[in-house]
């Protein structure tokens, strides 16, 4: 339709036949159930047809030509057929209406159909120029339709390929529909699973809700928790602040007591010294002062003799005077009476002479005794004068006396002074001493290099270990030559193969010192078979300058009970022994009653197990604890415990220790006059040798020891390991010998470990793999050691090893 009303002439009648069919279109539509066969024969005008149809009624008059009727005129193409029918049509309803009336109506309509009929011939006039017009429209449209047609097939084609291309879009969405469906399914399936789930969330939301409001109760206290928490992280991080300040401080204070200590050290020598002159000076003045007490015991003695001398003198003097005067007053009274009698009566001359006689003897009595008196004044003078001189002596020696009494007493200040000076040094060296340790906080570890030995591969000059000569590391470092490559450790102090026995101790006299002083010391000798390790605790029997650093640690230990007994120190010592061979506790000390396998076999019964208290201690069960109170005792146990070790020879060494020995003395002390009480312990320990299992030669009895002694020396470096990196779990239970070491080596307790090295050429791989776990422990921060002071002592305390 609109492709025709495009191609649509522009003249009018063309325009009202479109518009005519248009209605008879119409028409045949309002027909309906008579329905009229349109064929291209005869033509007849539509109005008339219609009217015949409907029996002339119901059709409207025509006015005007047909060509003006406007939207009234069409034109329609009826059959023969058509026009016969609706003549029969017309016959039909002629017979229904009267004849005149009828006669009328169709004249009327004879009269209507001529006008049709001209109207008619007019329109086909139109219709013939309709038709060429059409024809050539026909034309134009025929092309345009082979036109439209060639693009309908292409339109085709390319609907085809279009179809073609949503047929198989179909068919994968037919596929995918399916798969959908076994999707959906199983989304039904999940759907219903879900559902479960959801119940099941449900419930779970309602326990979760219920512990979601326990949470936010939990959450509200932990935010709490939280604030307090951040108070106390600042406040921490206050004091942490000030503990950085204070260990800075302390650092300074460390640098500055160091040099103190330096100080102090000299400062002791020459107190030391001047102490040892004084002595002297003591001495010396103690004998000038007893020569001088014996001379003026001797002068005293004069002065009394020559007092009594001059008493008697005086006594004697006295009666002399006495004689004298009694003797003037006889001879005065006797002159007086010779006068009287002169005068008054005159008695005979021989009376006179007799009296005269007497008065002369009287006088020369007299004079005789006068001089007597005079002697007796002179020697009484020369007494006097003695006596002064003794009492000057006296009083010289006295003043002597009492000049030496005074520079003894300030001599014994001074010593006094100086021997609390001493005391004192001594104390601030301890406490500098453990302070340096304290701040340390780690293993400290010790290297000792032995010297090559005629068993030692022979023929082999080359030197493998070699020891730094600069300033920074002389005593401290020590270089390995392995292959060609040099590599360097440093420890604490490295010992050469010069070094004596006595150089060593020297180095942990002070260590061993700690354990009186209450701290829990701990030294251990590591290192491969043939090292040097037992040679350094122990040293050689019988030989007293190469006695190891356990003889001489309780050497040191009661002498230095002996000398702190002045200041009110009493000490208890406990020792005990054990060896930990193939992982299986030894008690060395237990009574061996009869014979040592008898004993072996009672020891094998006993349990040895180990714990440790709150208090850090460590102990084994059943051991035996041996109360000792000299050196002398220890040496003897020592002698008994190297008798029940386990040695055997290996290639590596002839008297190869083939088991941990561990010694420990336990040192409890109280001070009377300061009511303190300490608690230290000195643990002192001789590893079994490492070796690697190809080079130690071992077979049988010995491979399994040697298996045991590796396994038990891996776990150290395993705890060591865990220990330097600060891992939370350190693996002390992993073998007897870590578990028996835990307070030492992750405790309070102030250890040192020796690492043994051979110097020969052929151990060098084994030095290398001491020297790398030694650098390792050296590494490896332990905590504080802690003194055990005022500690009232447990109990138990004769089954505590440390
Ligand atoms: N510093 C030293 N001076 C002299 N001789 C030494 C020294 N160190 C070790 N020795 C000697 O080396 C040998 C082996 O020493 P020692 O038995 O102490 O080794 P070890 O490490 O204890 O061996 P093991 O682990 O097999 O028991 C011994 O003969 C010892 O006397």
């Amino acid at each position: 339709m609109a492709s025709r009303n495009q191609n649509k002439p522009p003249s009018s009648p063309s325009h009202s036949k479109y518009r005519a069919e248009d209605v008879s279109v119409d028409k045949r539509r309002r027909i309906g159930n008579t329905r009229l066969p349109l064929n291209t024969g005869t033509r007849i005008h539509t109005r008339q047809a219609l009217s015949t149809v409907n029996g002339g009624h119901d059709i409207p008059p025509v006015s005007g030509p047909p060509g003006n009727s406007g939207s009234d005129c069409g034109v329609i193409e009826f059959t023969k057929e058509d026009v016969e029918a609706l003549v029969n049509e017309k016959l039909k309803i002629k017979n229904k209406f009267n004849h005149k009336e009828k006669s009328e109506q169709m004249a009327d309509c004879i009269k209507r159909l001529k006008q049709c009929i001209k109207w008619f011939q007019q329109l086909e006039g139109n219709y013939v120029k309709e038709q060429e017009n059409l024809k050539n429209l026909l034309e134009v449209a025929e092309k345009k339709c082979n036109d439209i047609e060639s693009l309908m097939k292409a339109k085709e084609d390319e609907l085809n390929s279009i179809i073609v291309e949503l047929r198989k879009n179909l068919e994968a969405l037919q596929e995918k529909f399916a798969k959908e469906e076994q999707d959906k399914l199983e989304a039904l399936d999940s759907s219903a699973r879900e559902k479960d789930c959801r119940l099941a969330a449900e419930r779970l939301q309602a326990s979760l809700s219920e512990e979601l409001k326990r949470t936010k109760e939990d959450n509200a206290s932990a935010n709490q928790k939280i604030q307090t928490l951040n108070d106390m992280y600042k406040r921490l991080q206050e004091y942490n602040t000030s503990l950085q300040q204070y260990n800075s401080k302390l650092q300074s204070d460390l640098h500055a007591t160091n040099e103190t200590l330096k100080r102090v050290e000299k400062e002791k020598t020459a107190v030391v010294e001047n102490l040892s002159t004084l002595r002297g000076h003591y001495t010396s003045l103690q004998e000038q002062l007893t020569s001088s007490r014996a001379l003026q015991d001797e002068a005293m003695k004069q002065k009394e003799a020559l007092g009594s001398e001059v008493t008697c003198l005086r006594g004697d003097l006295q009666q002399a005077r006495d004689d004298r005067d009694r003797q003037l007053l006889q001879v005065q009274t006797l002159s007086t009476e010779v006068v009287k009698y002169k005068e008054c009566t005159g008695k005979s001359i021989a009376e006179l002479d007799g009296l005269t006689v007497k008065t002369n003897e009287l006088e020369s009595t007299c004079l005789s005794q006068s001089e007597q008196i005079r002697r007796l004044q002179e020697k009484l003078a020369f007494a006097e004068k003695k006596l002064q001189l003794s009492d000057k002596s006296a009083i010289e020696t006295r003043s002597e006396f009492e000049e030496q009494k005074t520079s003894i007493l300030e001599l014994q200040s001074r010593l006094a002074e100086a021997e609390l000076k001493i005391v004192e040094g001594e104390k601030l060296r301890k406490k500098l001493h453990n302070t340096i340790l304290e701040l340390k906080g780690n293993i400290r570890v010790f290297c000792r290099v032995r010297p090559l030995l005629s068993d030692d591969g022979a023929g082999n000059d080359t030197k493998v270990v070699s020891f730094p000569t600069s300033m920074e590391s002389q005593g401290r470092a020590i270089d390995l030559t392995q292959n060609g490559q040099k590599l360097s450790f440093t420890f604490d102090k490295v010992f050469v193969p010069d070094a004596s026995q006595v150089d060593v101790f020297v180095e942990i006299s002070q260590l061993v010192q700690s354990a009186l002083d209450g701290y829990k010391v701990c030294i251990f000798a590591y290192g491969q078979t043939g090292s040097g390790k037992t040679y350094t605790m122990m040293g050689k029997p019988g030989l007293s300058d190469q006695k190891g650093l356990i003889p001489r640690s309780l050497e040191q230990v009661f002498e230095t009970r002996q000398i702190l007994q002045a200041q009110g120190w009493k000490y208890d010592m406990q020792v005990s022994m054990l060896e930990i061979y193939n992982e299986t506790i030894r008690d060395l000390l237990a009574p061996n009653k009869s014979g040592f396998d008898a004993s072996r076999a009672e020891n094998a019964a006993k349990q040895y197990v180990i714990k440790h208290d709150s208090n850090g201690n460590t102990h084994v069960s059943d051991l035996t604890i041996v109360d000792v109170r000299s050196s002398k005792e220890v040496s003897y146990l020592l002698d008994r415990a190297a008798q029940s070790r386990s040695v055997g020879k290996t290639q590596m060494n002839e008297q190869s220790s083939r088991s941990h020995f561990v010694f420990t003395l336990r040192i409890m002390g109280f001070n009377e006059s300061t009511d303190q009480q300490v608690q230290g312990v000195l643990n002192l320990i001789d590893l079994a040798g490492s070796e690697r299992l190809s080079k130690s030669g071992s077979t049988g009895d010995r491979l399994k020891e040697t298996q045991a002694i590796n396994k038990s020396l891996s776990s150290l470096s395993d705890v060591i390991f865990a220990l330097a990196k600060k891992e939370e779990h350190v693996p002390y239970r992993n073998s007897k010998l870590t578990y028996l070491l835990q307070p030492c080596l992750g405790g309070d307790s102030k250890t040192l470990m020796f690492v043994n090295v051979s110097p020969d050429p052929s151990s060098v791989g084994e030095s290398l793999c001491s020297l790398r776990f030694a650098a390792r422990v050296n590494a490896c921060e332990i905590g504080v050691p802690r003194r055990q002071t005022n500690l009232k002592s447990s109990s138990d305390s004769r089954l505590s090893i440390g």
